[in-house]
This record gives C-alpha cells, structure tokens and sequence, in this order.
C-alpha cells in the first residue's frame, strides 16, 4: 500500500517572512529530497512554525519562495497534508466521519481499502464509530494522522505534533511515524523542541537561528533504520545531541559547558 514512486521535492528559497515590524525568517534556503524525513528544530519564536505553514501555502512569504517539484506553492496543495499539536478533530463527527470529511468538502470518492489499512496500522480498528470525547489524546492524534495520509499527500508537514502528549505516548507515536514512513516512503517535514525525537525519526536534522530564522546547520542523521533503543542510546547519538544543543543554546548555558570539559 503506499506509492512509494511518488517523487516530492522541497525547494525553500530565501524565505523571508515579516509581521509587520517583526521579520520571522529572512533568508531561509534549503531543500528536502523527495522520501525523506527532515526535522526542523531552533530556540522559541525562530520561525519554524511560520517557516512549515508557508510550505503548507497556507502563509504567504514576504520574500523568497517554496517549490514543490519545481512548482511554487501559493496556496493550500492538495499534495501537501498538515497535522497540527492539536488533532482538530469535528466533536460533533465521529471518527470515520472526522476522516471522511475532507473528502466530503472536496468532493473526492475516498479509498475505503486504504482507510481501512490505515486504521488498522495505527491501531483504531473498531474505533470507528466513536466521538473525538470517547478517544484518548493519543488516540485523536493518530486519528488526524490517518486523516492527513487517507488524502495520499507526498508532502506531510507536521508541527509540534505529539508535544501535548506524555512520554511514553509520544515514543509510540515516533514509532507509528516511522513505521508509516517504512512503509509509504512520504516525504515528512517535522517539526518539534526534542532533540531525542528529531534524531530517532529523521533522515537529517535542520537547526534554525534564533528569530529572524535561517538554517544554522543541517546535519545528516546516518543511524540505521528502524531505530532501536540500543542504536538511541549510544554514544553516536550523544554526540549528535549534543552539537545541536550547542547550536540552540550557544555559549549561555553553563550545562553545555559543562559537560565539554
Ligand atoms: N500572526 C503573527 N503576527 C505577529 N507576529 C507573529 C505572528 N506569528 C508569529 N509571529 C512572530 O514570529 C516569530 C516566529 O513565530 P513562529 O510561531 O513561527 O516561531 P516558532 O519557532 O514556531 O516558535 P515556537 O517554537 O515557540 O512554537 C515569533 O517571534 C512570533 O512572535
């Protein structure tokens, strides 16, 4: 299941955003190849957040541009899916009803078979009939995952999307997505403040200036894949977290120093 020959190739071309006196991204420039997943870690308020709507088309750039396979986006793709930290789910709809609705609203026959599969793999088989009050955090999450991938997008940008969610939930989640990624090849833009997890789902780490955001430094992350506690836990890894904090907290925090001497 899955089309795996789908080619998605993400150009982000000195991206500048301003609100009004305040420039979010200024001179923002790299590119994600096609089946792969990417992180975007950085400080608070360094754009990322902005910098991920902007490729969604749902903001518009004040400088630069952000091509898909050569082709500027300009507004909301249908190859492009979104989840959000909040699973925005309909409270009124049950959950195949929350799934179906954004083929309702664009009047597109949905692919029960590949649904179906989809429940089946994050684990919400049965579940069908229940409403967003009668599923768990985590439950909803998956539940506005499966939506996003029902649409097949070759693009999914996610942002921040398991951080209200617990410790554990969230380690199962990062599973789920790259157990997915196995097995659909979607090329992901994730978006997140853990390290730890940037580096057990990515392909490469981008790590973003304070505001106004541009890459400070874009790491590959060559662990093998899938990603065992042993392969987490070693020095390798350390090392990795270790540059990119240094990089997102520079010189001012003592702790980081620390740990170098
Ligand atoms: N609609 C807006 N109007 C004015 N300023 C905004 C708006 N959206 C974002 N900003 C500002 O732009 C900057 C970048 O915001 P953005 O949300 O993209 O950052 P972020 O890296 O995602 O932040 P965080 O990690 O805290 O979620 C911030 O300083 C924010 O205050």
């Amino acid at each position: 299941m899955g089309d795996a020959t789908m080619q998605a190739k993400l150009s982000i071309r000195s991206a500048g955003k301003h609100y009004g006196a305040v420039a979010a991204l200024q001179g923002c420039s790299f590119d994600i190849a096609p089946n792969t997943i990417v992180s975007i870690v950085g400080p608070s308020g360094c754009g990322k957040t902005t910098l991920l709507w902007s490729m969604s088309g749902l903001h518009h750039l004040s400088e630069g541009e952000i091509l898909l396979d050569g082709s500027p986006i300009t507004q909301p793709h249908p190859d492009i899916g979104l989840v959000f930290q909040d699973a925005n789910l309909l409270p009124w709809r049950n959950l195949i009803d929350n799934i179906l609705f954004p083929f309702e609203i664009k009047g597109l026959k949905p692919d029960r078979d590949w649904i179906n599969h989809l429940l089946e793999r994050v684990k919400l088989k049965g579940f069908e009939k229940n409403f967003p009050r009668e599923l768990s955090g985590g439950m909803q999450q998956r539940a506005s995952i499966v939506r996003a991938l029902s649409l097949r997008p070759s693009v999914l940008l996610m942002d921040e999307p398991f951080g209200a969610l617990d410790a554990f939930t969230r380690e199962e989640m990062n599973r789920l997505v790259e157990e997915i990624w196995l097995e659909t090849h979607t090329t992901i833009v994730f978006i997140t403040h853990s390290i730890e997890e940037a580096l057990f789902l990515s392909d490469r780490v981008i790590v973003l200036t304070p505001r106004p955001g541009r890459v400070k430094n874009d790491y590959p992350v060559p662990f093998p894949r899938p990603r065992t506690m042993e392969i987490m836990a070693g020095k390798d890894v350390y090392d990795l977290t270790y540059r990119i904090k240094a990089d997102i907290y520079g010189q001012h925090d003592d702790r980081l120093t620390a740990a170098a001497e």
